[in-house]
C-alpha cells in the first residue's frame, strides 16, 4: 500500500473470519495494515493462523512479503472493542440480514467517525443493511469474489443513501489493496457478478438434476470452453467475434433469435431434498477424496498462471 493509503487505511477490522474474512485479513496484512479480527467462534485464532499459513505461498507468488505476515495481527472477540480504532471495517459475517443488522448497529456505535464501513455480502443491498444505522451514508457493499486475496474484482455497490465520499473511500481502499473495484450504477439484489453466476449455476443445477451431465462432466465442459473463453473476452466481445466479419450486428440478426428461443427451455430447478441429495452425492464422488486445502492451492496456482498470462499480474518474482 502506498504511503498515503497506508495511513488512511492503517487499521483494518475484519468482522467474521471465515472463508472470506480470512482471505481479506491475509491481503490487508500483506499490504502492511494493522489487522484486528473479530469473530465469536472459539476456534478463530487457531483457524486463522492455520489459514494464513495456507494462503502465504499464494501471496508470495503475487509478489507480497509474508515473513512478518502475522506481526500486525490481533484478535478481539468483543466487536465494540475490535472496531474502536478502525480506519476500515470489512464485515464478513453470516449472510443473514438480522445478524448483519446486529453487527452494524454495534459497529456504528463504537467505530471512529472517519472509518469506512464495508460489507462483503454476496447479495444483500446496502440499503437494507443500513436501515439500522443513524448514518446510512457510511455503509457500502464491497463484494469480493472468493478468494479476495487472489481474484481481482470487488463490486462496489452503494445503497440509496450511501454518500459519494464513501464510494470514493471504498474505491481508494480496494485499489490500494491491488484489487479491481467496479462501481455499479444501480443497486440490485445480487449485484451483477452473482446474478450472472446465479443464472448460469441455475442451468448447471438443472442439467445435472435432469441427468444430462454429471457435475464432473459439466465442470470439464465449462473449463474446456466457456471458462477459457470468458477469461480472455467477456460475453459481449465473444459474441461480437461470433458474428464474424459482421460482428455483433450479424450475431444479433443471425444467431440471437435462436438463442432467444432456447431461453424457453432453460430450467428452473429448486434445491429441494431430492436435488440436494443428488448434488451432494455427486460432489462427494467427484471431489470428496481431495482435501479442500489441496484443491484451493491447485486453484490458486492455476489462477495465478492464467492472470500472469493475461498480464493481470506481474511476472513471477525471481527465485
Ligand atoms: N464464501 C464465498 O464464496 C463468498 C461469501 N461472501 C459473503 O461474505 C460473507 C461471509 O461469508 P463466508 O466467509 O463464506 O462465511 P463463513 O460462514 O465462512 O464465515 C462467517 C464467519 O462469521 C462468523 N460470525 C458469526 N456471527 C458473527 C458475529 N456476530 N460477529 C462476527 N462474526 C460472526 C462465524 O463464526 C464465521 O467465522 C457473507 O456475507 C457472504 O455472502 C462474499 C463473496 C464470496
Ligand atoms: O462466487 C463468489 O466468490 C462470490 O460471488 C459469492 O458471493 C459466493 O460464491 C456465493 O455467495 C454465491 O452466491
Amino acid at each position: 500500500m502506498n504511503t498515503a493509503n497506508a495511513e488512511s487505511f492503517r487499521n483494518v477490522t475484519i468482522v467474521g473470519a471465515g472463508v472470506i474474512g480470512m482471505s481479506w485479513a491475509a491481503l490487508c496484512l500483506a499490504h502492511g495494515s494493522e489487522v484486528t479480527i473479530s469473530d465469536p467462534a472459539p476456534t478463530t485464532e487457531s483457524q486463522v493462523r492455520a489459514g494464513l499459513a495456507d494462503i502465504a505461498p499464494t501471496l508470495e507468488e503475487l509478489g507480497m512479503r509474508t515473513d512478518d505476515l502475522t506481526a500486525r495481527l490481533r484478535f478481539e472477540a468483543d466487536l465494540a472493542a475490535a472496531v474502536a480504532h478502525a480506519d476500515v471495517v470489512q464485515e464478513n459475517g453470516p449472510e443473514r440480514l438480522e445478524i448483519k443488522h446486529r453487527m452494524w448497529a454495534t459497529i456504528e456505535g463504537n467505530a471512529p467517525a472517519h472509518a469506512l464501513f464495508a460489507t462483503s455480502t454476496s447479495g444483500l443491498p446496502a440499503s437494507e443493511i443500513a436501515t439500522v444505522l443513524k448514518q446510512p451514508e457510511r455503509l457500502i457493499v464491497g463484494h469480493p469474489f472468493n478468494p479476495p486475496h487472489l481474484v481481482p474484482l470487488v463490486e462496489i455497490v452503494p445503497g440509496r443513501l450511501t454518500s459519494e465520499e464513501t464510494v470514493e473511500q471504498a474505491r481508494a481502499f480496494y485499489s490500494a489493496l491491488g484489487k479491481k473495484p467496479q462501481v455499479l450504477h444501480k443497486e440490485v439484489p445480487g449485484f451483477v457478478a452473482n446474478r450472472l453466476q446465479a443464472a448460469f449455476f441455475r442451468e448447471c443445477v438443472h442439467l445435472v438434476a435432469e441427468g444430462v451431465v454429471t457435475e464432473q462432466e459439466l465442470d470439464e465442459l465449462v473449463t474446456s470452453s466457456i471458462g477459457p473463453r470468458w477469461a480472455v473476452a467477456g460475453p459481449f466481445q465473444s459474441f461480437h467475434l461470433g458474428g464474424g466479419s459482421g460482428g455483433f450486428a450479424h450475431f444479433l440478426s443471425h444467431l440471437a433469435p435462436a438463442m432467444e428461443q432456447s431461453w424457453k427451455f432453460l430450467g428452473s430447478p429448486t434445491f429441494d431434498e431430492a436435488t440436494v441429495k443428488l448434488l451432494s452425492e455427486q460432489a462427494e464422488a467427484y471431489l470428496g477424496d481431495r482435501p479442500i486445502e489441496e484443491l484451493a492451492t491447485q486453484r490458486d496456482q492455476a489462477q495465478i498462471a492464467l492472470m500472469r498470462a493475461l498480464g493481470e499480474l506481474p511476472p513471477a518474482p525471481a527465485r
